[in-house]
């Protein structure tokens, strides 16, 4: 909670009023006074201001954006003047210490169901030496075996909530379920406990620094496997009939499903969005090609992502080395399918 921050960002500016010293609640148990000033103004509102959505027009035609350059140089803004992050764009040291004055939360789901339990060890253990650290992290774990989670030991303002849930005998069920899970944890906790949340896969390990120049509103990742890919060849969804349908000649990036993150109110739209347009499909037993990885995409195609991560936030673990990826911070473990899957 950082109950300052929501009132700064609740006004925004025309006429300057300055309020009298008020009770400020700073964290979980500091109280500070201070003077407020609140700038009022009728005719912007803050979703115009601090938080614009970015919504896209469909069946706009422009160039694919490049992720790496003719040159060979990697490229660290969308067309839409969303930072790339790369290895190089930011001081590490200077935008964690930006962040920590601010007190935040960072909620993480992960889910691991069957035989992904297996995953929980490599991941937990890695993102404590990896993700966010210094920073408040909450994992909210989702399982049908709590009885399987491994003891990890949690760094200083760490926490993890095991949840239990239903088993499922379809990966891609238990994948494309996480649209919901994550839309009710939303509504029903992070609301209250997280500032910002990150929805990430366990079949993963981090090898590298993933700190607070990931943080924004809206964050994709993308997907390591279609970065130099012509759009037209992205596997997004393209039978009409489905929610998550998009033109060939339409596409920035081919977004990975296995991050997703942001501000707690923008990753519930997100969630939400994406869990309606399933049940529609549902509805018509129609299953997008990759599942919620087919929705996410069509949602940030529409609704453009305020900080786009690099593949250094994305990798998987049998691709070589690249000139353009210096680091690997999070990556897919390899995986036997026949082996973990319940089906194939
Ligand atoms: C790298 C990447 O972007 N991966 C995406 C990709 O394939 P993946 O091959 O990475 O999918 P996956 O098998 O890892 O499933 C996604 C996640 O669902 C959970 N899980 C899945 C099966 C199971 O039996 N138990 C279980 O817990 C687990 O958290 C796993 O990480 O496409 C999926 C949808 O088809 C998801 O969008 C993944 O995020
Ligand atoms: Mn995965």
């Amino acid at each position: 909670g950082n109950s300052l921050r929501k009132i700064a960002v609740s006004f925004t500016s025309c006429s300057v009023i300055v309020f009298p010293p008020i009770l400020v609640f700073l964290g979980y148990n500091s109280i500070s006074f201070g003077y407020k000033e609140i700038r009022l103004c009728s005719n912007l509102t803050k979703e115009h201001q601090e938080n614009p959505s970015l919504q896209s027009p469909q069946g706009l035609s422009y160039n694919q954006p490049r992720v790496v350059g003719l040159n060979g140089k990697v490229i660290a803004v969308t067309p839409w003047l969303a930072p790339i992050v790369w290895e190089g764009t930011f001081d590490s040291f200077l935008i964690d210490s930006i962040y920590q004055q601010q007190n935040i939360t960072i909620a993480t789901t992960v889910f691991a169901l069957g035989k992904y339990t297996t995953f929980l060890k490599a991941f937990l253990e890695s993102a404590e030496q990896n993700y966010f650290v210094g920073f408040r992290v909450h994992y909210y774990l989702f399982t049908d075996h709590p009885e399987q989670v491994p003891a990890v030991k949690l760094g200083e303002g760490r926490q993890l909530t095991v949840l239990k849930v239903a088993s499922s005998n379809r990966w891609q069920e238990i994948t494309l379920r996480r649209m919901e899970k994550l839309e009710k944890l939303i509504e029903s906790r992070l609301v209250n406990e997280a500032d910002y949340v990150f929805s990430l896969d366990v079949d993963t390990k981090f090898y590298g620094r993933w700190g607070a120049e990931s943080l924004g509103r809206l964050i994709g990742v993308i997907h390591p496997g279609y970065y130099q890919t012509s759009r037209k060849r992205f596997p997004y969804e393209r039978r009409p009939e489905s929610q998550a349908y998009i033109p060939a000649a339409e596409g920035d990036y081919y977004y990975g499903g296995a991050v997703i993150g942001g501000f707690v109110k923008d990753v519930y739209k997100v969630a939400k969005t994406c869990r309606e347009q399933l049940d529609i499909d549902a509805a018509k037993s129609i299953e997008a090609a990759w599942q919620e990885e087919s929705h996410l995409n069509k949602y940030f195609l529409y609704n453009k992502p305020s900080k786009v991560l690099s593949p250094e936030y994305l990798w998987q673990d049998f691709k070589p080395n690249t000139n353009e990826v210096k680091i690997i911070r999070f990556s897919q473990v390899i995986k036997n399918y026949a082996a973990v899957r319940p089906n194939p």
